[in-house]
Parts: C-alpha cells; sequence; structure tokens
C-alpha cells in the first residue's frame, strides 16, 4: 500500500469510530479484517496514523474547521507530521487507492490556522469536562500539560536485574540504539520511527530470555519508589498482567515473598509466564476463588503493600488517546469507589511499621491526594511518609525533585518529566 492508500484507510477508520463509537484498536482491526490484502507493516503505518489523529483530535479539527476523518488524517498529516499540503495533493493524485487531493477551502484552512482563541481544552486536546479536574492541579498550565499529554509516547524498557544489568541490556539492543532513560536507573529508550512505530522488542532474544521488559518509565520508577527490598513480605494487591510485580521481584533479588494478587482472574493470567521469563522465583499469584478471602493468611503481615489502584487512566492518554475522548464523569465516580474499597483492604494487610504504597497513572485530584486523604480520615493509623524519604528510602534522592506542592506524594508529568503521568503516596502503618 502506498501512504496516499494509508491515508485513505485511516480516514475510513476515523469515520467509522466516528459513527459508531468504540476503540479505536477494535475499529482497526475490523479494518485489517475487511481488507485482507493491507500487511502487517501497513495496518501499523495506518494505525499510528489513526492514533495521532486522535491524540491531538480537538486542536487538529479547530485548525481544519471541521472534524471529519478526513480532516483529522490531513490534519495530522500536516501539523503532526510536517506535510506539505502540496506534496500531499500529489502523492494522492498519483496513487489508485488515495483520498482526493486537497481542496480549496482545505488548503486555505490549514495556510491560515491557529490556535489562538481556542478554548484551553482544545488547546489542550482533552474533553471539556475534564477542564475543572485540569485547572485543579495544572491551573494555567493545564492546556500545555494536555498538549504534553498529545504527544507520542516513547518505547522504554525495564532491564532486568535478575538476568543482568543496563550494560547489557544496551549491548544486547545496540541495533536498536536505546539510551538510559533519564530519571529510572533501571531504563532503556529506544527510538521510534519517524511515523511513530516502535521495532518489535518483544520479538527479541534479550526480550524472550527475560532480560529487558516494555515497560513505561513512570511506571518503573513507581515500582522503584515503592522500595520492594530482598526479605520482604510484599504483596502487590492490583497487579494484573504484572508490569509492577516483575519490577518489584527484580527489586527484591528473590529473596523474601512477593504475593500478586488482583480481583480480575483474567488480568492475572499472563504473569505466570512473564514471571518464569524473567526467572522470578519468589512470587505467589493469588486469585479470586468464590467468596473465599484468599488473603486472609496475610492479614496484618505485610512489610509494603502496593496498591497500583484502577483508576481512569489520565497519565497515560498518550499511549490510549481514543480512552480520553470516551471517558466520562461516571467512570471517574465509578473509579473512586474502587479506589476506595482497594485502599480498604489494603490497609488489614499491613503490618505496623510496614508501608501502603498508592499508585495511580491519573492525574487528576479526584484520584490522587482526595483518596489519601480520605484513607486517613478513616484510618489515623496510617501516617504519610514524606516524599524525600521515600525518594532516598528508594535510593533515589533526585525524585523527590518530583513531590506534590505538599511534599507529601510524587507526581509524574509527562511535560516535565518525559514519562506517562504517576501519582505515588507513601503511607506508614503506626
Ligand atoms: C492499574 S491496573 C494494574 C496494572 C498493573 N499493576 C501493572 O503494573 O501492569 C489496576 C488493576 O486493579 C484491579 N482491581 C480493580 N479493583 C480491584 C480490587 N478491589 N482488588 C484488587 N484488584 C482490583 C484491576 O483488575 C486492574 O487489573
Amino acid at each position: 500500500m502506498t501512504p496516499a492508500a494509508h491515508a485513505l484507510a485511516a480516514i475510513e477508520v476515523l469515520d467509522e469510530i466516528a459513527a459508531r463509537p468504540r476503540p479505536a484498536a477494535e475499529a482497526l482491526k475490523d479494518w485489517g479484517r475487511s481488507h485482507r490484502f493491507a500487511g502487517s507493516g501497513d495496518r501499523a503505518r495506518i494505525a499510528s496514523l489513526v492514533y495521532d489523529a486522535l491524540r491531538a483530535r480537538a486542536s487538529l479539527a479547530w485548525r481544519m474547521g471541521d472534524d471529519s476523518g478526513r480532516a483529522l488524517t490531513l490534519g495530522a498529516l500536516v501539523f503532526t507530521r510536517g506535510a506539505a499540503p502540496d506534496a500531499l495533493s500529489v502523492a494522492f493524485a498519483e496513487s489508485a487507492h488515495a483520498p482526493a487531493p486537497l481542496t480549496e477551502g482545505e488548503r486555505s484552512a490549514i495556510a491560515g490556522a491557529s490556535l489562538d482563541g481556542a478554548p484551553a481544552h482544545v488547546r489542550g486536546d482533552y474533553p471539556e469536562w475534564l477542564d475543572a479536574p485540569l485547572a485543579r492541579v495544572f491551573g494555567e498550565d493545564r492546556a500545555a500539560e494536555g498538549a504534553a499529554l498529545a504527544q507520542r509516547a516513547p518505547l522504554d524498557l525495564r532491564v532486568n536485574l535478575l538476568k543482568g544489568d543496563r550494560a547489557k541490556a544496551e549491548r544486547a539492543l545496540s541495533h536498536l540504539k536505546p539510551a538510559p532513560t533519564p530519571l529510572s536507573p533501571w531504563g532503556l529508550r529506544v527510538p521510534l520511527s519517524d511515523d511513530g512505530r516502535g521495532p518489535p522488542v518483544q520479538a527479541e532474544p534479550a526480550f524472550l530470555k527475560g532480560l529487558v521488559e516494555v515497560q513505561d518509565e513512570g511506571s518503573q520508577l513507581a515500582a522503584l519508589i515503592a522500595a520492594a527490598g530482598p526479605g520482604l513480605q510484599v504483596v502487590d494487591l492490583c497487579a494484573g498482567a504484572g508490569g509492577k510485580t516483575l519490577a518489584l521481584a527484580a527489586a527484591m533479588g528473590n529473596r523474601g515473598q512477593l504475593y500478586a494478587y488482583d480481583a480480575d482472574i483474567r488480568r492475572l493470567a499472563p504473569l505466570q509466564q512473564r514471571a518464569e521469563r524473567a526467572g522470578v522465583r519468589n512470587l505467589q499469584t493469588r486469585a479470586p476463588k468464590g467468596e473465599a478471602d484468599v488473603l486472609a493468611d496475610l492479614a496484618g503481615r505485610a512489610d509494603l503493600v502496593l496498591v497500583d489502584a484502577p483508576c481512569t487512566g489520565t497519565g497515560t492518554w498518550r499511549r490510549n488517546p481514543d480512552a480520553k475522548w470516551r471517558m466520562r464523569p461516571a467512570a471517574l465516580e465509578l473509579r473512586n469507589a474502587e479506589q476506595d474499597e482497594v485502599l480498604e483492604r489494603a490497609a488489614g494487610l499491613v503490618k505496623p511499621g510496614g508501608r501502603l504504597v498508592y499508585v495511580t497513572c491519573s492525574l487528576l485530584a479526584e484520584e490522587n491526594e482526595d483518596r489519601v486523604a480520605a484513607f486517613r480520615a478513616r484510618h489515623p493509623e496510617f501516617a504519610p511518609v514524606p516524599a524525600v524519604e521515600a525518594a532516598v528510602g528508594a535510593g533515589a534522592a533526585p525524585l523527590a525533585a518530583h513531590a506534590t506542592a505538599s511534599g507529601a506524594e510524587l507526581l509524574l508529568i509527562p511535560r516535565r518529566d518525559g514519562t506517562d503521568g504517576f501519582f505515588v503516596a507513601t503511607l506508614r502503618r503506626a
């Protein structure tokens, strides 16, 4: 397929999502099924263009004066990728399967495009109803923070210390030109292609042998700050597929006991195989079993309970750009209830003197500081560990610079830190 044919396909997929709202990944899969001639490389290029358009949907629609799939695709090609309108028209005219060349109206929209006077939610590419929650956290910077969340996400790897060090992984992957991540001592960042696609790292021997895992630098730092050390009893209460579980395991050096639990047994399914690949030998997974409390034996015994809470994922919009447009206020309320519930469960597992580390990949205070404050009101036996102390305790003193204004928690912000957005609060039980 030609680049022009990729553009035509992106237009079709974007129009399809607008007509029948659903996750972009599903719409892309359906497109692939009904266009069998498209190879995996073509599908990846189409997906990359669709995601570029979705990340900046509001600002592209504003600049183009139109929110159709065609306008968004042209906008992404011109404003995100730097294509010249003339060159696009030529390429479209030369290809059999291509969008129509640019109209005069489109050319003049592009020539006169400006975000001057656009409201913050358009400049920041987020849903209008989130303007107040984001203003609460970022004030006048909310549009700039939103715009940073509308950039492409990098491809980060975490080096698994159970299998080697960062230098070894860098050598093994030298053909991909990885560079150490700025903040995480475990991280390598792999450059993307010009159109935003990453190399297939999951097919690399270094990945297959467990030397590296794919994990955003922010997620690595959230696990790092939890300071799971050798010999501890650690519970990862919302383990999911185990992204942070594996990082905790590496920090423990296979000494002590790590328990991974998730309310959804299906999410835990990949963990066993991932742990084997990573050489983890001190992990027990506990899945729900009907009414039974499968964590009852751990009550009051854990040195550390990590709560990587279910959240709206506003910090990961760079990776899930369509999720931000599908997010509704009711989802925030539901997540808040789940966060309170899982914190309650965690409280009962922490031993006196032990720590509860609460993490979200959200930037919203409703899911972050508010949940911690509500928890502390219910549980005065838990006291906050200041971010400086938590960072030093984790051997990551420079992270103290990322403390929130109160100094009580850490907040990683894509615009400043280049990571996904993450919030980390550490609480110690008296
Ligand atoms: C942010 S995700 C976890 C991601 C995972 N820790 C990682 O690093 O890859 C949150 C998880 O919490 C789980 N969850 C939701 N409610 C829960 C509850 N009450 N108890 C335990 N897990 C819960 C969800 O199934 C989901 O897998």
